[in-house]
This record gives structure tokens, sequence and C-alpha cells, in this order.
């Protein structure tokens, strides 16, 4: 792409911030199946369907209330989280993404690796992947760290557990057969599955200094099904189909849950999978943020096709679309 072309890109993409409107995204009471809940009745499922229905075809983004992953829960992985990443670089070095023979996305990125906006400089984030529960993984073991494989893992079959609920109500939705979308998700957890557990960092920055465009994470929309959301603080913005931009609040307690682009293709464009990004904080502001993202992808030998027979897009593995989309945020060297 010609330079000029690039600062084009970079100043229409800074526009978003002159377009942001105060209106929220749903929140929807989860309570009657959440991860304590057996049972739920066809008039509870209905009413879940219809309200989930509602805000992923039209906003793509929801806040799940009373899904029985607690605040405490999620504090306490932030928390072995943090002290991972604030720790020198070469006890980081050796949990390196890339650098796990048996699921090349497992591991620990750096400062500006990624550029989840390909044409904006690397996000000013650290991130650490928990994308394979193998025995053959190697854990950090410091006395200080020494949980972290534990919290880590569980923590993941909690959102793998929520994720799969949320992925039948959802088929149920569209008038989908129930297991439609569960039976393409049986692998999650292994390695023929891309599901990972992406633990955020996003250190102080001083913004004054930044490079031309940076942003904490640039504007982007997730690769796979579903991503599950949970965020230490304000910052992140979501852009509507119509343009809107929402500034996501933090409501404590809740699951924010987004559409992400395969499930968009696979739904016909019924669901929608919208840009978000977060930016830097203002002048002056030196706190740090953290957030978990639950990444959801089916299992790789899946062919996703057009859930309505429509052939809207052509049929492609869930393997090889995010082969694809890794390329494009990681660079093609
Ligand atoms: O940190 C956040 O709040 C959002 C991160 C995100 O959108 C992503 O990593 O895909
Ligand atoms: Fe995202």
């Amino acid at each position: 792409m010609p330079k000029s072309e690039v600062s084009a890109n970079v100043l229409l993409e800074t526009f978003w911030c002159f377009f942001v409107f105060k209106m929220s995204i749903p929140v929807v009471d989860f309570g009657a199946y959440s991860l304590s809940e057996k049972d739920l009745t066809e008039e509870q499922l209905h009413k879940l369907s219809n309200e989930l229905k509602t805000a992923f075809t039209e906003v793509g983004f929801v806040f799940l209330e009373n899904t029985g992953i607690t605040e405490e829960e999620v504090d306490h992985v932030m928390d072995i989280c943090k002290k991972f990443f604030l720790q020198p670089e070469e006890l980081k070095q050796p949990f390196s993404r890339k650098s796990f023979a048996n699921n090349p996305n497992h591991g620990w990125v750096s400062l500006e690796t990624e550029r989840l906006n390909p044409r904006r400089p690397g996000d000013l984030k650290e991130a650490f992947n928990t994308a394979s529960l193998h025995p053959d993984i190697k854990w950090p073991s410091s006395e200080a760290l020494k949980e972290f494989k534990e919290i880590q893992t569980s923590f993941f079959l909690r959102c793998k557990e929520l994720s799969l609920r949320v992925l039948r109500v959802m088929a149920l939705s569209l008038g989908l057969d129930p297991e439609l979308f569960l039976n393409a998700h049986s692998l999650i957890g292994t390695d023929k599955n891309g599901t990972t557990l992406r633990s955020l960092y996003y250190p102080p920055v001083e913004s004054e200094k930044a490079k031309e465009g940076q942003l904490r994470c640039g504007e982007h929309s997730d690769y796979g099904s579903i991503t599950l959301l949970f965020q230490s603080s304000e910052g992140l913005q979501v852009r509507k189909r119509s343009g809107e931009v929402i500034c996501a609040p933090i409501i404590p307690g809740t699951v924010l849950i987004n559409i992400a682009d395969l499930m968009q293709r696979w739904t016909s464009d019924q669901f929608v999978s919208v840009r978000h990004r977060v930016l830097l904080p203002p002048v002056g502001d030196s706190s740090t943020r953290q957030s978990l993202a639950f990444f959801v992808q089916p299992d790789d030998d899946v062919l996703i096709t057009c859930c309505d027979g429509s052939n809207k897009y052509p049929p492609i593995t869930a393997g090889d679309y995010l082969m694809e989309r890794f390329n494009d945020s990681y660079g093609r060297n």
C-alpha cells in the first residue's frame, strides 16, 4: 500500500472518536442457564434466545449477567497474570509464542509485536495465550507463579462451559438444530481446536511518546465464533454497523460477549461481527489496563458452510481461516 494511503487510512480510523455516542450495549440476564443451573424451561430458553438474537443481529455485542463466573474469579486470574507480566523480560522469553512444538499460538506475546489493525504501528500491549492444555506444555514454575497453570487451566474450562451454553442458545435463536454449533466445538482444549484464553496487559503509556497512530489495541474484528471478554477498566470502543461508536462501560460481574468473523460468515451475516479497539489512555493518565479474552474457535477440521444453505460465502475449514487471519496480524514473513 502506498505511504499516503496508509496515513489516509489511519487518519480515517482516528476520526472514529468524533462519532462517539453514549449508547449502551444490551445487558441480558443469563441466570436461568448459568453454570450452576442444569435445566431451564422452554419459556426461559425462548426468552433468552430472543434476547441474544436481538443483541447479536443488531449490535454484535452483549453483556451477560449472572453467568456463574464471578468477579472474584476474574480478579484472581488477573492477579496472577499481572505477576507474570511484571517479571523481567528474560523470565518471560522462555514462554514466548511460537516456542511450543505442539501449539504455535500458545505463549507470551511481547509489547508491539502484534498489530490487530495491520495499518497501525504495533499494539501497546503484552499478552499470554493459553492455547494448549497439553501435558507437555512447560508452565512458569517460580514460587510467585506456581499456581499460574492451575488458574489458567481452570478459568479456560469455566469459559469453555459458558461458551457451549451460549452457542446452544445461539443455534436455537436462529431456528437451527441446537447441537449445530456445539458439534463443531467438540475439541475445545485440545490441539485440534484453536480456542484460546488470552490474558492482556496494557502497561502505562506516555501517550505523547507513542508512535503516530499507535493504540493499545488497533481496530479489528475477532476471528472465530464468539469471544468472551472480562475487563479491569474502560478503554474499549465498539463500532456499530451504523458507524456509531460505543464506549463499552464496565459492569462488574458481567461477561461481554461478541460475535466474531467466522460466526458472521457461518450465519450468512445474520449475526454481526463488528470492529472494536482499545484507545490509549488520556495524556497524563499512567494507569495500566488488564483484560481476559476467551476466543472461541470451531474445531480445526470443521468445514464452515453458510447455515442457511445460501452459499453466500465459500466453505472454508476453521483451521485454514484462523491461519490466514494470524498471518495478517503478525505479518507474513
Ligand atoms: O482488551 C480488550 O478489552 C479488548 C481486546 C480485544 O479486543 C482483542 O484482543 O481481540
Ligand atoms: Fe477483539
